[in-house]
């Protein structure tokens, strides 16, 4: 059976989406996922991202599955190419879609709203983040104590930590030079660590000014990537809780830059950026 896709990215952190509006389980195994994700022998992709039927009065539900075929709880980039595939979908289907336009989407981290701006970018409320150490999850803290700027042994080297989940989670460690990071060789030993009973994303933060963070990300189940939204919001609130930043920033990916604020009124997160259409094809 040939099943449609369309290939999206956010700033280089690119999924392949797929239309399962019509059945609540996931049409496609995890291993059939690791294979479309491979850049050689596949259609090649940080993940593969499903949207279906909405739950819990929610207009869709988003599922993805990492290149390595787990399940994270959310994708802060992945989400705006959702919905502009809803709306590559809902304009097939005869539906006008005019922005400024908002979708609810039911995801394993609670309800999360893209808004499609007439410019093109979209704007994501992530919600509010997650500090408790038993909720991110990490055992580098007290279950309901926070983790901020704590000390790390990873790979014979001190790092100061600190984490946050925005339903998945995040070890954020800032760093003279990003640049100088050796990702294949540390972000595994990160995402492995036995703190981290969940795995974890890291992101190494160098700060340029009070608005403006540098970041690298090891995501995860999906490696060195060039950008990661969760991982952007996470690092932010991480600048603001160690007073290194303020509560709106710019974060700056290898594949470029995303606008990110902590509202000090709401609590919530508040990703802008971009979110493109590559190609569409059928995949066995
Ligand atoms: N790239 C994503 C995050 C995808 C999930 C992550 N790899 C995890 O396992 O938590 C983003 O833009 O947030």
């Amino acid at each position: 059976m040939t099943i449609a896709f369309s290939k999206y990215h956010g700033l280089g952190n690119d999924f392949v989406l797929v239309d399962n509006r019509h059945q609540p389980d996931l049409i496609l195994t995890a291993e059939q996922a690791v294979k479309w994700c491979d850049r050689n022998f596949g259609i090649g992709g940080d993940g593969v991202i499903f949207v279906l039927p909405g739950q819990q009065g929610t207009d869709y539900t988003m599922r993805i599955l990492n290149s390595d075929g787990s399940e994270p709880e959310m994708c802060g980039n992945g989400i705006r190419c959702l919905a502009k595939f809803i709306a590559e979908l809902e304009t097939a289907d005869g539906v006008p879609v005019a922005p400024p336009k908002a979708y609810t989407i039911h995801t394993l981290a609670g309800t999360i709203t893209p808004t499609l701006q007439p410019d093109g970018q979209v704007t994501v409320d992530m919600g509010e983040p997650i500090l408790m150490a038993g909720e991110i999850p990490t055992t580098l803290a007290a279950a309901d104590e926070r983790v901020i700027s704590k000390s790390l042994t990873v790979a014979q080297q001190d790092w100061v930590v600190t984490c946050v989940s925005m339903g998945n989670p995040h070890c954020i460690t800032f760093v003279d030079d990003a640049d100088a990071i050796d990702l294949a060789a540390i972000g595994p030993k990160f995402e492995h660590h036995e703190v981290f009973p969940q795995r974890t994303n890291t992101e190494f933060i160098e700060v340029m000014s009070r608005d403006y963070l540098k970041m690298r990300v090891w995501e995860r189940g999906a490696g060195a990537t060039l950008a990661c939204g969760t991982g952007a919001c996470a690092s932010l609130v991480a600048g603001v809780l160690t007073e290194r930043c303020d509560r709106t920033a710019t974060v700056e990916l290898p594949g470029g830059p995303l606008k990110i604020e902590w509202s000090a009124i709401d609590n919530r997160v508040y990703m802008t950026g971009p979110a493109e259409k590559v190609f569409a094809g059928g995949m066995e």
